[in-house]
């Protein structure tokens, strides 16, 4: 994976899985995708890359862990986990507070107009590393100079879908990783790879290379560089 130290970024690589309709999670939140191959994939890369990025809901949600569990591994190879939280609302017994990895957790500035969110991110910072943006929602490109600065030079992006789209509308994706997995799910309500208010125009849209592709056990896995 390249360094791209000229913008003090990590390198990032969004990995997710999706069913052929495109959806992540199904409108209730249910979201078992991948097969048991895929998940040793995706595993294997979470030891890879130095740093790991979810937003609130998929914490609210699933309550994820966010380390290398489903392959051989010791404590050392997780990566340092962060999640972009403007309101602070991480829940302290959450398992990305657990004792396994260090965790940072993005708040905006809303901290600095309501007092529940300021004491929410004192507590938080208790458990976790607390960056503050200046933005009233997380500004993502200091965000990732912040994390650069922590030593994360590849960092992946594990969703939710509104997180995935802000990061590709700021140009701030490298490469995209998905497993296909062959189930439809529908419904206009369940979250699609990328939500966010999305673009108006054909035009705007982000254009991909496909790099690889590859069937891993029942999934298809395609590979994609941001162009
Ligand atoms: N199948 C898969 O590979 C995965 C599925 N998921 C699913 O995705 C769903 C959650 O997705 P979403 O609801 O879209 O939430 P999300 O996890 O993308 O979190 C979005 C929230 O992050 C906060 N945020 C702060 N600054 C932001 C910024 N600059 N840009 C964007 N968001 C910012 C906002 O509060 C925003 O509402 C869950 O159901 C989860 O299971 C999540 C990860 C992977
Ligand atoms: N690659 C992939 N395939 C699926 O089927 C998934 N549901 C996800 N979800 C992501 O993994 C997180 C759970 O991580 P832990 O096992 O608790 O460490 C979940 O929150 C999503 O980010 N990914």
């Amino acid at each position: 994976m390249k360094d791209k130290c000229e913008n003090m970024q990590p390198y990032v690589i969004l990995n997710a899985a999706m069913t052929l309709d495109g959806k992540i999670a199904t409108k209730t939140g249910s979201s078992e995708i991948s097969g048991l191959e895929d998940l040793k994939r995706v595993h294997e890369l979470r030891k890879e890359v130095d740093g790991i990025m979810v937003g609130i809901n998929t914490v609210l949600i699933d309550d994820p862990r966010l380390t290398v569990h489903k392959i051989t591994s010791e404590k050392s190879d997780n990566p340092i986990r962060v999640v972009v939280d403007n309101k602070a609302r991480t829940p302290i017994e959450s398992r990305i507070l657990n004792d396994d990895a260090l965790t940072i957790i993005a708040v905006s500035n809303k901290v600095e107009t309501d007092n529940i969110v300021f004491e929410r991110s004192k507590a938080l910072g208790e458990k976790a590393d607390v960056f503050y943006s200046k933005d009233s929602s997380v500004n993502l490109k200091e965000l990732m100079n912040y994390l650069y600065s922590k030593k994360i030079k590849t960092l992946m992006l594990e969703g939710g879908s509104t997180l995935n789209f802000s990061m590709l509308r700021e140009n701030l994706i490298d490469e995209i990783r998905v497993c296909v997995a062959p189930m439809v799910v529908g419904g206009k309500y369940a979250k699609t790879l990328f939500d966010g208010d999305g673009f108006d125009f054909m035009k705007e849209a982000i254009n991909l290379e496909l790099k690889n592709s590859y069937q891993l056990g029942k999934d298809l896995v395609l590979e994609y560089k941001v162009l």
